[in-house]
């Protein structure tokens, strides 16, 4: 066990530290820190919900002097909720030394921004393409930074951003600081980022899986056209405190969604299409449990970090193993116990496969269950709630209607009543889905994708607006880029 004071943290972030509830650090933490308080620049890479952002949050508030009203520590991260969540994480570890941090991201009026980086923050923590707007209109000024960090660097990179990054990066003097930051870091991806740094430390948790042992993985193997009831019944068995599901496309999370509802879910969509407005409402709600279920596109995939998520279920299976571990992550964190589930459609098997292999990690084959399992599932949800009733609520004043009603009728006759009463029957709303192609491993014309996923750094780095070649499966994912850039402004 390594304590926070071993690695020589001041007081006023222990004491942060304390109220946020940290005993011990984390490996990542334990690992990197001394090295960012070294003024090291470093990659590092450890599995989801293991503390990365107070892994490079610590040293950089650690280094900043709040004396001086300027900009000193830049964090770019892939998605709005995310630069959101960091800052407020960076926030909570900074309450005790008043250092200021702000997001900056897409989708949010400019003046106000303006106005915000006038008021002179310490620490902005910004999605790439709203920063370098403000970089080249000249309402910010990074001259100051010393620490400049990357979350989710792969994803950043992946998705075209090398070169917006690298053109953040010149906006900063030379002899700054560089931390890397993901759960994931393909080789090819790695070699790129550490062209952005001056000769990185490497810090890479070893664990034998890239996926966290507390999350149960499993998988359902479902014809496209079973997907929907398969999850609805699967949400009655299962009656997850938080569920997120994630769907391929926008129209897709819409439509997962809309049939949800229909079916008497508690549930909302996130995708890039809605204003910034709605994501931020349907993520608050989902966050203080007013819905239970968010069905969202990979843009709640990377680094969303919501207590209470106690299932995962991948509606369409994602396209490469890195974007598996991401949203599986999402469960399973600072050390709870979650529960991935992953349709897999028969073509699909092979892409499984994959996954499995690349993340080191096995998935069980769970049965695709029956609509009379389900009700079953209901009905225990009902008599939990009965048992609940019997152990700790004073029933005395309704003994005596029990006792007329069993004159007129058989304990189970009344009991079954009861229940009856008591459950929330689903709707049997019929839920069509427009379908979507299986993903694919090798074969035909899905071919390129396994290619992509390898590494080709030029499917991988060229800019966005620039398809480069005719690969299909590069098509698609710019074409998801687009959506991404909506998503991820
Ligand atoms: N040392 C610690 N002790 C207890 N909880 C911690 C500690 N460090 C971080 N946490 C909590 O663990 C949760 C996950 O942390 P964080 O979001 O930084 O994970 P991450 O490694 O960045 O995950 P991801 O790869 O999904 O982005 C957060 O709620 C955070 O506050
Ligand atoms: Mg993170």
């Amino acid at each position: 066990m390594t304590t926070f004071q071993s690695l020589g943290i001041s007081s006023p972030i222990m004491k942060s530290l304390e109220k946020m509830g940290f005993e011990e650090a984390t490996p990542i933490q334990e690992q990197t820190i001394p090295l960012g308080l070294e003024g090291k620049d470093v990659i590092g890479q450890a599995q989801t919900g293991t503390g990365k952002t107070a892994a490079f949050g610590i040293p950089m508030i650690e280094k900043i002097d709040q004396s001086q009203k300027k900009i000193q520590g830049l964090v770019v991260a892939p998605t709005r909720e995310l630069a959101i969540q960091v800052s407020e994480e960076l926030h909570r570890l900074a309450k005790f030394k008043s250092v200021r941090t702000l997001p900056i991201y897409g989708g949010q009026q400019m003046d106000r921004q303006i106005r915000g980086l006038k008021d002179g923050p310490h620490i902005v923590v910004a999605t790439p393409g709203r920063l370098l707007d403000h970089i080249r209109r000249k309402t910010i000024n990074i001259k100051n930074v010393h620490t400049a960090v990357l979350d989710e660097a792969d994803e950043m990179l992946n998705m075209g951003f090398i070169d917006d990054i690298r053109d953040i990066l010149k906006a900063i003097p030379e002899d700054r600081q560089t931390l890397l930051f993901s759960a994931t870091m393909p080789k090819e991806i790695r070699n790129i980022a550490a062209t952005l740094m001056k000769s990185p430390a490497e810090v890479r948790v070893k664990t034998k899986e890239m996926t966290v042992s507390n999350i149960d993985q499993f998988f359902v193997e479902v014809n496209e056209r079973q997907k929907f009831d398969t999850l609805t019944n699967l949400l009655d068995i299962h009656s997850p405190e938080l569920a997120i599901i994630f769907g391929r496309t926008k129209k897709r999370v819409d439509e997962v969604t809309e049939g949800l509802q229909a079916r008497g879910f508690s549930s909302e969509g996130i995708h890039g299409d809605l204003t910034q407005g709605k994501r931020m409402s349907v993520l608050n709600k989902f966050k203080n449990g007013r819905i239970e279920i968010l069905v969202a596109t990979d843009v709640a995939a990377r680094g969303l970090d919501i207590s209470g998520v106690t299932h995962v279920y991948n509606f369409d299976v994602p396209q490469d193993p890195e974007s598996y571990v991401h949203r599986i992550g999402r469960t399973g964190r600072a050390g709870k116990g979650g529960q991935a589930i992953s349709f897999i459609t028969p073509r699909e098997i092979p892409h499984l496969h994959l996954i499995e292999k690349v993340t080191k990690s096995k998935m069980k084959r769970m049965q695709v269950p029956s609509s009379d399992e389900a009700r079953r599932g209901q009905q225990q949800l009902t008599m939990d709630k009965l048992n609940q009733t019997i152990e700790n609520e004073n029933t005395q004043d309704y003994r005596e209607t029990a006792a007329e009603l069993l004159e007129q009728h058989d304990s189970v006759t009344v009991v079954a009543a009861a229940l009856k009463l008591m459950t929330k029957e689903r709707r049997q709303a019929p839920v069509t889905l427009t379908s979507v192609q299986p993903v694919s491993v090798k074969g035909g014309k899905d071919k390129g994708k396994r290619n992509n996923y390898r590494g080709d750094n030029k499917r991988h780095f060229s800019r966005k607006g620039k398809p480069s070649g005719g690969n299909r499966k590069f098509q698609n994912k710019r074409g998801s880029n687009k959506s991404n850039n909506n998503n991820k402004g």
